[in-house]
């Protein structure tokens, strides 16, 4: 991998020029953290002014899932990195243009095209890397569907092998679910590849997202750093409240990192990834893995010397990172609450009277009562008088009709 000539001029012959492909929230902090480092940035969504487009040097709405659309535009800016920022990209194009030496993909074209699909990662994880993980099935089509959750048994979950942040996802308790989550996964996938896993339910203990940081050491080779375990809630399949550090035993954690080593390793590159583990009593189960920061990670912005975004972009720029924890913290998540475009928010300066709390709002153009449209951050002498504080701040915030 090449390293790029860093702390260049932006907008000049002498930039450094990064791509993000996807700008949502996450995408927005790494952005940020870009442009503190004197990078010029080209934000890439499918939807104008996502909340990257708003702070990049340039903006572009494309179908990401489109090659020939990717193909051009990359050819057109010229990166020297490409950070996708959500699974649903032409992964292919991106490993053939890696493949080709045209542009240095983060982590690698490969980790993205793995991750995009379920049954990449799933099968590297637990066929190659022999990593323990709930029993699981693919199905193409409703009958073999009933077979995979006969197979796994009940209670499963279903989901399309093309989605994130729960979408699509559902929970089943017996063969009389099953068609109504072949439907439902049919609608919910950000791409609809006719194709979902059945997977045997964990019954954990609690979950963690084990953030992993791939960066070059000194002596020019890579190293691996952890982050403190990140607990979270999930609903829906989509994470409402995060916090940091997670309480875990010693061999709980020794086995966390000795899967988040195995995966991230296998997947290559710089950059952080969000490992996704089951735990209950000392037995780790490996979900999945994210080859960029975790939404569950947004708690970092408060709790981390760095955070999961400076991380993210330091690592792929070839800087040493720093992943102290600063102070135990906790997030908590604004929905949209309502279905319309260009909303208002009430209730935060009394959200910024609880004390030690943050507020992020990343301006997303379109409200949907399930969209997440902001962040409440909190820190505490400990995480549940955080998590206390993040919850009370973010229920503070009213979505309200826009103008
Ligand atoms: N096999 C399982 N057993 C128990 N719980 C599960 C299982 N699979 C998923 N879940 C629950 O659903 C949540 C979301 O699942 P998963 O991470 O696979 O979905 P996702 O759509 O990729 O979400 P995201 O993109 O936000 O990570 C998990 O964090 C966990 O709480
Ligand atoms: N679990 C993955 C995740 O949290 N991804 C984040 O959500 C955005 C999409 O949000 P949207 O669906 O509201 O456009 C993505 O761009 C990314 O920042
Ligand atoms: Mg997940």
């Amino acid at each position: 991998m090449t390293t790029p000539r860093i702390f260049g001029t932006p907008l000049s012959p002498s930039a450094t020029r990064v791509m993000l492909l996807g700008s949502g929230e996450l995408g927005k902090e790494v952005i940020i953290s870009l442009q503190r480092l004197g990078v010029e940035v080209i934000a890439v969504d499918r939807y104008p002014n996502a909340p990257g487009h708003q702070v990049a040097h340039r903006a572009h709405v494309i179908d990401m899932t489109d090659g020939a659309a990717l193909r051009a535009l990359i050819a057109q800016e010229q990166p020297d990195l490409v950070i996708p920022e959500i699974e649903a990209i032409a992964t292919d194009t991106l490993a053939e243009l890696e493949a080709a030496g045209t542009i240095t993909c983060i982590p690698t074209a490969r980790a993205t095209q793995l991750t995009m699909n379920r049954e990449g990662i799933r099968r590297l994880a637990a066929e190659e890397l022999g990593l323990a993980t709930s029993p699981y099935r693919f199905a193409s089509s409703l009958e073999e569907l009933e077979q995979a959750c006969a197979f796994v048994g009940f209670p499963c979950v279903v989901k399309p092998v093309m989605s994130s942040s729960g979408k699509g996802q559902s929970k089943l308790d017996s063969a009389a679910d099953v068609k109504a989550a072949w439907d439902y996964a049919a609608a919910g996938g950000r791409v609809d590849a006719g194709r979902v896993i059945a997977e045997g339910f964990i019954d954990f203990d609690y979950e963690i997202t084990l953030l992993t940081v791939r960066s070059r050491a000194a002596d020019g080779t890579t190293q691996t750093g952890f982050c403190e375990p990140i607990g979270h809630k999930q609903v829906q399949g989509d994470y409402v409240e995060s916090w940091q550090p997670h309480p875990m035993s010693a061999l709980a954690l020794a086995r966390s990192r000795d899967i988040a080593e195995k995966v991230t390793s296998n997947l290559g590159g710089l950059g952080v990834f969000g490992v996704e583990l089951f735990v209950k009593g000392d037995m780790v189960w490996f979900s999945e893995v994210s080859p960029r920061p975790h939404d569950t990670g947004m708690v970092t912005m408060a709790t981390q010397v760095q955070s999961e975004f400076e991380l993210h972009a330091k690592a792929v720029l070839g800087l040493p990172v720093n992943t102290a924890l600063r102070a135990p913290g906790a997030s908590a998540v604004i929905y949209g609450q309502l279905d319309a475009k260009g909303i208002a928010f009430e209730g935060v300066a009394e959200a910024l009277t609880v004390p030690d709390t943050d507020i992020r709002l990343f301006g997303k153009p379109e409200s949907f009562a399930r969209r997440r449209m902001g962040v409440a951050l909190a820190t505490a002498g400990d995480v549940d008088t955080a998590r206390e504080r993040a919850l009370l701040a973010a229920s503070k915030v009213k979505p309200v009709g826009g103008a």
